[in-house]
């Protein structure tokens, strides 16, 4: 199999806990796989050698909440909200009725301008979500489309009770015929357990079908209100909780409780469910910023995600939800580079494979226009997005 040398790599931010950052390094692939990884002083010989130029690297974000299976546009709602408006989860039947409306070819060629522009960006692993069909056959032709398209799919039936539907009626469908439906297409199941959406009882109703069908699970919780979501994602084992932006100290006493057996400096034992912050959201909608510090203090893995929508977060870019994160949630550079990577991998439950730079794992990774990754939040709005490889094969930029 053939080899490539990244060599003359000023900083290489690793994601892993052991290796840390190394500076001066070079890292070599075989095939689609990372074999090697060091002092550029000790680097093996290689088929071929590509020189960084003296750039910073670090793994391709591991992006774990999306929406991209939509056609539209809410820029005046965004608009509006920007006057003074409060964000309400019925602007998603606005998508749905746009989404409704393209055709496969219109909407497949949308998702993947989408991912197309993330993975530009440094994104080399996506989840995208269902939710802006609300019947039978949108949601099964939205999960096929996406299955085509990204690395995981979620299905969120569960994301609006459409107008003039019971709502008991319409948690059947999504328990019911819809999920039979997209089964083949999907990985997880989520549920917007939100005043306005879905309350706790048809929430649980949701999840328990959803794992009894053996997909993993995932919540939309606390986005817009403190209510149950937190606390069932926990209960549930769900492998994320999502915006966790009205949280309380028993919330995130919870979350912490799903990681004691779980190891963070080995990174081994059993997961628990990774609250997954979703800065750039919430600066959209104007809600608080999720608490992503106190839950880093308290244990709990978190991820960072771009939640790329139409409604409250028109933006793939993970740069800006790392240099939030940094600037505004307190957290340290190599925490957000780290829950943009590792974080998301883990929500995903795909932290063997993508998410740090180790032997063995993918050879996933950015180069950034930058000698370190301070740069991110040092230079704020910034592009700073050099060439990326994707399973050893250079898909954006040049060297
Ligand atoms: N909160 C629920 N779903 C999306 C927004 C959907 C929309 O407004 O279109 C979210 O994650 O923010
Ligand atoms: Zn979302």
């Amino acid at each position: 199999m053939s080899t490539t040398l990244i060599t003359n790599i000023s900083e290489l931010f690793t994601s892993d806990a052991a290796a840390g950052i190394i500076t001066d390094a070079a890292i070599l692939f075989e095939g689609e796989t990372i074999a090697w990884l060091g002092a550029a002083t000790d680097a093996p010989a290689a088929d071929t050698v590509l020189d960084a130029g003296g750039r910073a690297a670090l793994p391709g974000w591991v992006d774990s909440h999306s929406h991209l299976v939509f056609a539209g546009d809410r820029s005046r709602e965004f608009v509006a909200r920007m006057a003074g408006q409060d964000y309400a989860a019925g602007g998603i039947a606005v998508t749905t009725a746009a989404t409704t409306a393209a055709s496969d070819y219109e909407l497949t060629r949308l998702v993947m301008g989408r991912v197309a522009e993330a993975l530009a960006n440094g994104t080399t692993f996506i989840e995208t979500k269902t939710g802006y069909g609300l019947s039978v056959e949108e949601e099964a032709r939205h999960a096929r489309i996406a299955s085509t398209v990204v690395d995981r799919v979620t299905y969120l039936g569960a994301h609006l009770v459409p107008a003039g539907m019971d709502a008991q009626e319409y948690t059947d469908l999504v328990c019911g015929e819809m999920l039979t439906r997209v089964l083949p297409y999907v990985q997880f199941a989520d549920v917007f357990c939100e005043q306005g959406a879905f309350n706790e009882a048809q929430s649980r109703q949701v999840l328990t079908a959803a794992r009894e069908a053996g997909l993993g699970l995932r919540v939309h919780g606390n986005q817009l209100n403190p209510g149950p979501g937190t606390k069932l994602a926990v209960e549930f084992g769900a492998a994320s909780v999502d915006h966790v932006n009205h949280i309380d100290a028993s919330d995130i006493t919870a979350l912490a409780g799903s990681w004691k057996s779980w190891d963070a400096v080995t990174r081994t034992g059993t997961p628990g469910t990774v609250a997954t912050c979703l800065p750039a959201c919430d600066l959209s909608t104007r809600q608080p910023l999720a608490p992503g510090r106190e839950l880093i203090d308290a244990g709990v893995q978190i991820a960072l995600a771009s939640n790329c929508n139409p409604g409250t977060s028109y933006t793939s870019s993970m740069a800006f939800c790392v240099s939030t994160a940094v600037l505004q949630m307190k957290l340290s550079i190599e925490e957000a580079v780290t829950a943009a990577t590792y974080g998301g991998a883990l929500a995903l439950g795909v932290q063997d494979l993508v998410g740090s730079l180790e032997v063995g794992k993918r050879a996933d990774l950015q180069l950034l226009n930058a000698p370190s990754i301070a740069h991110l939040a040092y230079r704020p709005g910034m592009n700073m997005s050099g060439p990326v490889f994707r399973a050893g094969a250079l898909v954006a930029g040049s060297l």
